[in-house]
């Protein structure tokens, strides 16, 4: 598939020249205003399931870190909340900012946060991913704004293997780690039918974006800026501005489950 970056030469604003859905009707992220979201007491509590045990490796794939799980069985869900049926976690990974004013593709009243986290999951009633990933209804991607404060003792299992995957294509283990622990105590959410954010932009995702954030220290912002999106072969380029800006609601509802 054609090489997509984030530079100004292969960046969100050419991504339409080799992916046309970029100007879709349910692109994401967008621009969250939380007095326009309306309440839908039909949404049921968001229900996650995460078994530790399920958690595999972590790699450097050029333009994210991602963390990924053994999604063969329903014992890494989640249910509930706008989704109907069982989704199984796949993947999770983040977008951030060369300074910690920027960095989340969602953003609340045009506040951007220095990152944002996603928890990407399949629908089951796909055989699998693949199957999924290109379906109206295929996948459920749960987003945790990160916000600038002390410094979180959680995400640092994640930063501590940062060395062993700064290049493109390096990856390591990565076992009995519970992303439950990267989630805000309060699972109060906005949801919108949205897309993926990175190339090919499918338009498959139900959008979870929790309201609350989760603490990271500058000093761990730090750390996320020393990963690469070059290979070990390549000049080395700072994995950093990895995010897609919002993109136009073109009439979209976005619902909360909280007053
Ligand atoms: C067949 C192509 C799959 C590409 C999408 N894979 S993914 O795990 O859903 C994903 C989601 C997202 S996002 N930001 O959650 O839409 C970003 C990157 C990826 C990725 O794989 O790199
Ligand atoms: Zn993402």
């Amino acid at each position: 598939s054609h090489h997509w970056g984030y530079s100004s030469h292969d960046g969100p604003d050419k991504w339409a020249d080799h992916f046309p859905i970029a100007n879709g009707p349910r692109q994401s992220p967008i621009n969250i205003i939380p007095s326009q979201a309306q309440f839908d007491s039909s949404l049921k509590p968001l229900k996650i399931h995460y078994d530790p045990s399920t958690s595999k490796d972590i790699m450097n794939n050029g333009h994210s870190f991602q963390v990924n799980f053994l999604d063969e069985d329903d014992s890494t869900i989640l249910t509930g909340g706008p989704v109907t049926g069982t989704y199984r976690l796949t993947q999770f990974h983040c977008h951030w900012g060369a300074s910690d004013d920027k960095g989340s593709e969602h953003t609340v009243d045009g506040i951007k946060y220095p990152c944002e986290l996603h928890l990407v999951h399949w629908n089951t009633k796909y055989a699998n991913f693949g199957e999924a990933v290109d379906k109206p209804d295929g996948l459920a991607v749960i987003g945790v704004f990160l916000k600038i404060g002390s410094a979180n003792p959680r995400l640092q299992k994640v930063l501590d293997t940062f060395d062993a995957i700064k290049a493109k294509g390096h990856q390591t283990t990565f076992k009995n780690f519970d992303p439950k622990n990267l989630l805000p105590a309060s699972l109060n959410f906005w949801t919108y039918e949205g897309s993926l954010t990175t190339p090919p932009l499918f338009e498959s995702v139900t959008w979870i974006v929790l309201r609350d954030p989760i603490s990271v220290s500058s000093a761990q912002m730090e750390k996320f800026r020393k990963l690469l999106f070059s290979s070990e072969e390549e000049h080395p380029r700072c994995m950093c501005d990895n995010y897609r800006p919002p993109q136009p609601v073109k009439g979209r509802k976005v619902r909360t489950n909280f007053k």
